[in-house]
Formats: C-alpha cells, structure tokens, sequence
C-alpha cells in the first residue's frame, strides 16, 4: 500500500440517550496516501457516524469512545480551536449526499465556493472568483455558473458544485458519503468517472461510502465492510470481487445487480439489529446462511484470509464446516 495518510485505531463511538448506543465498535482502517477506500453497508449500520469522527464532524451527543485516529501522524481527537477548524478544511472535506441540503440556498454557487476559500485564507478578492470558476471547470461546470443559485443547476450540476467546494483547499481526504444516491444512473457514472479522474490528476485520497457494492467495486481500491457497527470484512476491491470471505459480503454482492455479470438479485433476508441491543455472538448470526452453533455466542476475531483480506467469521477458523440453511 502507498503511504499511511489516515489510520483509525480501535475506534468505538457512542450517541448519548434514553440507551446509549454504541454506533461504532472497535473498528481499525488505514487510508493511503492517494488511496480510494470505499464503505459499504446498509442502512444503520455506521458508516456516516465512522465519517463524522474522522471528519471530526459528530453531532454533540456523540463522542468517541474508544481508539486514536491518526491523520499524517497526528491524533486528531486532541485537535482543538483553531487548529480543529484548519484541519476541517485544509486536510479533510466532506460531500455528502443531497447537494440541495447541503448548499445555502440563498448564496450563489460562487459565493459558496469563495467563503470555503475566504474563510480559511482569510482573504477574499479576484484570485479566489477566479479559483471559484477554476474549480467549476474542473469538475465540468461551465464558470459562468458561479452566479446561479443552487435551485438553478441540475441535481448533477449541484453533485459537481459541491466536488469543487470540497477541493477548494486542496484537502488531502475528501470523505464522500454516499454522493451519487439521489441521482440518476447515467449522471452517477459521469459523477464516478469524474471523481476517480480528479483523484488520478490531484492525488487526494478518498473514503468512499455507499450501500451499493457494485459501484465500489468500481470506484474503489480497497473496501471495508461494516456490519452493526463493526468491520467484518476488509480487502482489495479484486479480493471481495473474487473471494468474498464474510457471508455479510456476499450477500450484499448478490443483493446488487453488477456491472462485470448479469444474475439474479438475491436480497439479505431479514434486517440490521437495533444498534441500542446488538446480539450476542456475531452480529450477523440471526441472518447468517452459513451459521455455526457457536456464532449465537462466540464474537469472532478478525482472521486473515490473503495478504491484506481479513474477515471476521467464524467460517474462517481452521475445520470449520458450514450448515447451509
Ligand atoms: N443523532 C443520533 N442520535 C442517536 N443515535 C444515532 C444518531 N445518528 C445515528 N445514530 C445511531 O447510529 C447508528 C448508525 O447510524 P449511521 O447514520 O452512522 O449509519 P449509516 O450506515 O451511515 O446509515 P445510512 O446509510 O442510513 O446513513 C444508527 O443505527 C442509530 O442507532
């Protein structure tokens, strides 16, 4: 792998409540330096909330728990003031999945894209509407659209708008949460191709979340599976394709229709536990095809399958033989 620019360690974060609710559990991934990692899960199972800690970003009843999160070396979790809102900015930027929520209604696009650059550099004058329509070209918006209004752009236009307020200060991570999911299918993958030219021609890394695998697989060079607020699978976007070792993987492989094959769609029966009174055992276990006697019980460890492919099932363990239900 490249060199580590991000690595989270044994982090758990926890949303205070009626029932403290522990969204994420244990969980350790290193981004590299140029490096698309993408995180994939359904619905609930803690992909934004990991984003947020890593973006230090958490609503105020959430807080990390447990685990470090180094960022070039550095540990994130002690940033404060000032230096927690350059870090916001400068090292880590955040698109996320409705443009339309996430823009000012009432400020141009250009005006939006200047104060991202005004507000950390402290000066605003013809160099940054001049970057503001840079940044539009770049992601393929005509510049003269600095002065639309977001009501005004398309839904893929807004997409575009917010990729270039997010690399305004040339980040080195742009966390993308789940960015093409309210648009149509042929406008994601010029927004995909897109992403993945601008990651070749400027070098940022990126962590990429969805819950739809068949476009990581695309899009992604590593992938991290997250299940009940645990990895339970991490590999090459190759490996998971080819061997997916975790049945969770799997069944989210099949529930997906693929652009390498055409097939059934299997769906995953069943649905996520409540995150308030995840089961014993392997959270999986209550939809697991594949379960052993012991999984209602037994939490698995993670467990090497390949160079850098590690999942965390029972399966895995040496002489195990798995009841197909
Ligand atoms: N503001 C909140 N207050 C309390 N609990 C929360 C809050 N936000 C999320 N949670 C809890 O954290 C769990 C994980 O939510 P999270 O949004 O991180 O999942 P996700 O995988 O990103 O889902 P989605 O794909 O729907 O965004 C939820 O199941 C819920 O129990």
């Amino acid at each position: 792998m490249s060199n580590v620019l991000c690595q989270i360690d044994h982090v758990s974060v926890t949303y205070h409540g009626d029932v403290d609710v522990r969204a994420v559990q244990d969980v350790s991934l290193t981004i590299g330096e140029g490096e698309i990692v993408g995180l994939a899960g359904e619905s609930g199972c803690g992909k934004s909330t990991l984003a947020m800690a890593l973006a230090q970003l958490l609503p105020d009843n959430a807080f990390v728990s447990d685990g470090r999160i180094l960022f070039k070396g550095q540990d994130i979790l002690r940033l404060s003031g000032e230096e927690l809102r350059q870090f916001r900015w400068d090292q880590v930027s955040l698109v996320s999945q409705s443009a339309m929520n996430s823009l000012n209604p009432v400020l141009t696009v250009g005006e939006q894209i200047e104060d991202a650059i005004w507000s950390h550099q402290g000066k605003r004058s013809v160099e940054t509407r001049q970057r503001a329509r840079e940044l539009l070209r770049l992601v393929e918006v005509d510049p003269d659209r600095v002065s639309s209004y977001p009501h005004q752009l398309s839904g893929g236009m807004r997409q575009r708008a917010m990729i270039a307020m997010a690399l305004a200060l040339d980040p080195k991570l742009i966390i993308m949460d789940e960015p093409t999911t309210a648009l149509d299918v042929v406008v994601q993958e010029q927004i995909i191709q897109q992403i993945k030219d601008l990651q070749r021609k400027l070098g940022f890394s990126v962590l990429f979340i969805t819950h739809d695998m068949s476009l990581l697989l695309s899009i992604a060079d590593r992938i991290a599976i997250m299940y009940a607020g645990q990895l339970v699978e991490q590999g090459s976007s190759d490996d998971l394709l080819v061997s997916p070792a975790h049945p969770y993987t799997q069944g989210l492989i099949d529930a997906f229709p693929s652009v390498f094959e055409s097939r059934e769609l299997v769906g995953i029966g069943g649905s996520p536990p409540s995150m308030a009174h995840p089961p014993s055992g392997c959270r999986f276990h209550e939809r697991c095809p594949k379960r052993l006697s012991k999984c209602d019980s037994q939490e698995p460890g993670m467990i090497g399958v390949g160079a850098a492919h590690h999942a965390k099932c029972h399966l895995l363990e040496k002489g195990a033989v798995p009841s197909e239900s």
